[in-house]
């Protein structure tokens, strides 16, 4: 299956590492292929991919983990990227999860001012959601992905098959944004998704690739309307993202919460800050919270990121954030999410406070 969104395709096919070189053309001249990738991907799937593209290849191995999304990272990838000669016009790929596209996107932005890249996306997170629409970042000091640039990959080849090797904690982490879709903007698949999480998670060919599929389709439309989250329709992907944002930086990206754990429990917060305001009702919100939990994702606070002051501290650095305001992403009812312009930030901060003694 070929799904278009702007101007490269989003490849989703069994067995596509093995004929990635069908859709990346080698670079002229006897160059090399540059492919990045992880400590643990690499090991796991590098050979499939060096055989499926054919010609020569040069392979950056980094660390696994989040707090690889660093200037540190960025600076050894760039550094080995020019010396391995890559041109504008050479495709780099990025082999492994959410971290390896992002820090590999970022530095394809700033290389040579601008080159290409591909994603070759191996956990379920990346396949459904980090892999498309062009964001790409590191984290800082100050938070969650603040430096970055919008830089559009030119393909993504989605092989569903590696996903059999993906641990069980990574899955349901990827699994929270499939769930997201629905409640953005699809009451549908959400049903669906409360119906099939239990076959998602137990690795089901068929239900895996449907939630890929869908979540794909969804983002892609999203970020054709609204490529630089300027028009508030991209805006509803962040949903989750300000709480969950803050619980990741609060425990320093340890790790201890992954990034779609911690958008799990984002998206649980903003249910119940939605029945707060009065704007969703009780119900809805605890049906999302039971969802998440039935998931095995945390739905609450953990331990560690209980402190309300700290937390809006980093709600404060979201990137949302206007003449000092941050908007939140809240919910009327499942499958319809809408910015809420200026959250009231002392509110939100009682609303923590509440959270975090429960
Ligand atoms: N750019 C975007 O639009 C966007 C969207 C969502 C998330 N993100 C970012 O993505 C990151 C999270 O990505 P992630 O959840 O993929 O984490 P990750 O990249 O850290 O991968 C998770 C773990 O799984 C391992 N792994 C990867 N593929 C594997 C496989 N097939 N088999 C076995 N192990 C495998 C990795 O080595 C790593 O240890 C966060 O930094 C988040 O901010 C970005
Ligand atoms: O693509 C988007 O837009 C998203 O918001 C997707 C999110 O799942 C992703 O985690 C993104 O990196 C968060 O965006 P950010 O701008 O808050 O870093
Ligand atoms: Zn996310």
């Amino acid at each position: 299956m070929a799904l278009g969104a702007g101007s490269y395709d989003i490849h989703v096919e069994a067995g596509l590492l093995d004929r990635a070189g069908e859709h990346v053309p080698a670079p002229a001249g006897d160059r090399p292929t540059v492919i990045v990738t992880d400590e643990i991907v690499a090991p796991l799937h590098l050979e499939r991919l060096l055989n499926g593209l054919g010609g020569p290849a040069e392979t950056i191995v980094l660390p696994a983990g989040e707090r690889t999304k660093s200037w540190s990272q960025l600076e050894r990838l760039t550094e080995r990227l020019l010396e391995l000669g890559v041109e504008r016009g050479d495709h780099i790929l990025a082999l492994g999860g959410g971290v390896i596209g992002d820090l590999t996107g970022f530095a394809a932005s700033i290389l040579r001012r601008g080159c290409r890249f591909v994603q070759v996306p191996t956990t379920l997170l990346a396949q459904v959601d980090s892999s498309v629409g062009g964001k790409t970042a590191i984290n800082s000091a100050a938070g969650k992905n603040l430096v970055g640039a919008f830089h559009q990959p030119s393909a993504v080849l989605i092989d569903p098959a590696v996903l059999a090797t993906l641990p069980d904690r990574e899955l349901r982490a990827g699994y929270a944004e499939v769930v997201k879709y629905g409640l953005l903007g699809d009451a549908d698949f959400y049903a669906w998704c409360e119906a099939n999480a239990a076959a998602v998670l137990a690795g089901d060919d068929a239900a895996q690739a449907h939630a890929i599929a869908v979540s794909c389709r969804a983002k892609a439309a999203v970020v054709a309307a609204d490529e630089r989250e300027t028009k508030g329709r991209r805006a509803l992907l962040n949903l989750g993202h300000t709480f969950g944002h803050a619980l990741e930086a609060e425990l320093g990206f340890s790790g201890r919460l992954l990034h779609g754990e911690a958008v799990a429990a984002g998206m649980a917060l903003a249910a119940r800050y939605s029945a707060r305001l009065g704007l969703m009702a009780p119900g809805e919100a605890t049906r999302i919270s039971e969802h998440v939990r039935a998931a095995g994702l945390p739905s609450t606070i953990p331990d560690g990121a209980r402190s309300p002051q700290r937390l809006v501290q980093h709600m404060r650095q979201d990137k949302k954030a206007a003449a000092g305001r941050v908007p939140l992403i809240l919910m009327r009812r499942i499958g319809e999410a809408f910015v809420y312009p200026e959250a009231d930030m002392e509110d939100v901060e009682r609303f923590l406070t509440e959270e975090c003694a429960a």
